[in-house]
């Protein structure tokens, strides 16, 4: 329970048959409304006033605690998709699946300010044996802007991965165009032949299941769809960028993303990882930034 929380932030539980609910602060001030969920610090739901919806959130999460909610901004970390070496590792790390601690919230004329962190512990240590504290800022005005920073508390340096798994909420994907990935080289993980040696030259649109890596990314993208306002995305600091629809079949395989949902959800992930893992030296901190507006 968090007492002392400024005006136009209410405390919730998102209530679970499974098990203990999940705790979620929902923020209403003069830009935007939004829900960040405590579990993973992921940001849930962001709306700037007078506008649609940024992010999708599946209707059918058991929010559940200790498994991954389907939508808004999971954080991949401190690795992306499967471990490299111990493939029955949680597939994109552990700190979506964690509770992460509210260290303060506060209010000015631009919105609210949360700040989370996450530091090593008996449960971390289990799968990655390494002291850390992690750090999520999240500026709720006129723009969701989120900042991540990772410190290292070992006396050994780490290598770790990491991305922003976004999932934003558009109108069709059979409508729906990516700007600024053109000219650059990508990694088709659903063809065998592996290796960044794909490249369109056309904004990115969608007709069947996409699964991509970019790794020389340059910061600085834009969706739309249908005729919704488009979505823009800065992540300066983040050269890798995975761009993921499942499709139909994808879908229906997974959880979470029921009946013809799909297509109204596209990820577009920024991030480091694979051969752009970062390595932090004991005592070292980086930081990223991801900004999203409409
Ligand atoms: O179901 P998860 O673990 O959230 O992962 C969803 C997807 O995440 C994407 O980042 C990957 O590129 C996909 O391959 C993966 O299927």
């Amino acid at each position: 329970m968090h007492s002392n929380l400024p005006s136009g932030i209410n405390q919730q539980w998102l209530a679970s048959e499974a098990g203990p609910a999940i705790e979620v602060l929902v923020i209403k001030n003069s830009w935007c409304d939004a829900v960040i969920a405590c579990q993973g610090a992921q940001v849930l739901h962001y709306q700037p006033k007078q506008k649609l919806p940024i992010l999708w959130l599946s209707d059918t999460n058991q929010f559940q605690r200790g498994k991954a909610i389907r939508g808004g901004i999971p954080l991949c970390f401190p690795w992306f998709g499967k471990h490299p070496h111990q493939p029955d590792l949680p597939s994109h790390g552990f700190a979506r699946q964690m509770e992460w601690q509210l260290q303060q919230a506060s209010e000015n004329i631009q919105g609210h300010h949360l700040s989370f962190v996450l530091k090593d512990n008996a449960a971390t240590r289990l799968l990655w044996d390494y002291g850390f504290e992690a750090t999520m800022d999240i500026h709720l005005g006129n723009q969701l802007e989120i900042n991540f920073q990772v410190h290292n508390t070992d006396c050994q340096p780490f290598e770790f991965g990491f991305a922003w798994h976004s999932y934003f909420a558009i109108q069709d994907i059979n409508q729906t165009q990516v700007h600024g990935l053109e000219q650059l080289a990508f990694l088709d993980q659903l063809s065998p032949d592996g290796g960044y040696s794909h490249v369109e030259t056309q904004p990115i649109r969608f007709s069947s299941e996409t699964d991509r890596i970019y790794q020389q990314a340059g910061g600085h993208y834009e969706i739309s769809s249908g005729q919704e306002s488009p979505i823009y995305i800065d992540a300066p600091e983040c050269s890798s960028v995975v761009v993921w629809n499942p499709w139909a079949e994808k879908a229906h395989r997974l959880g979470d993303i029921p009946g013809d949902s799909w297509k109204h959800m596209l990820c577009v992930e920024c991030g480091k990882l694979d051969k752009a893992n970062v390595l932090l030296e004991p005592g070292q901190t980086v930081s990223y930034q991801l900004v999203l507006s409409r």
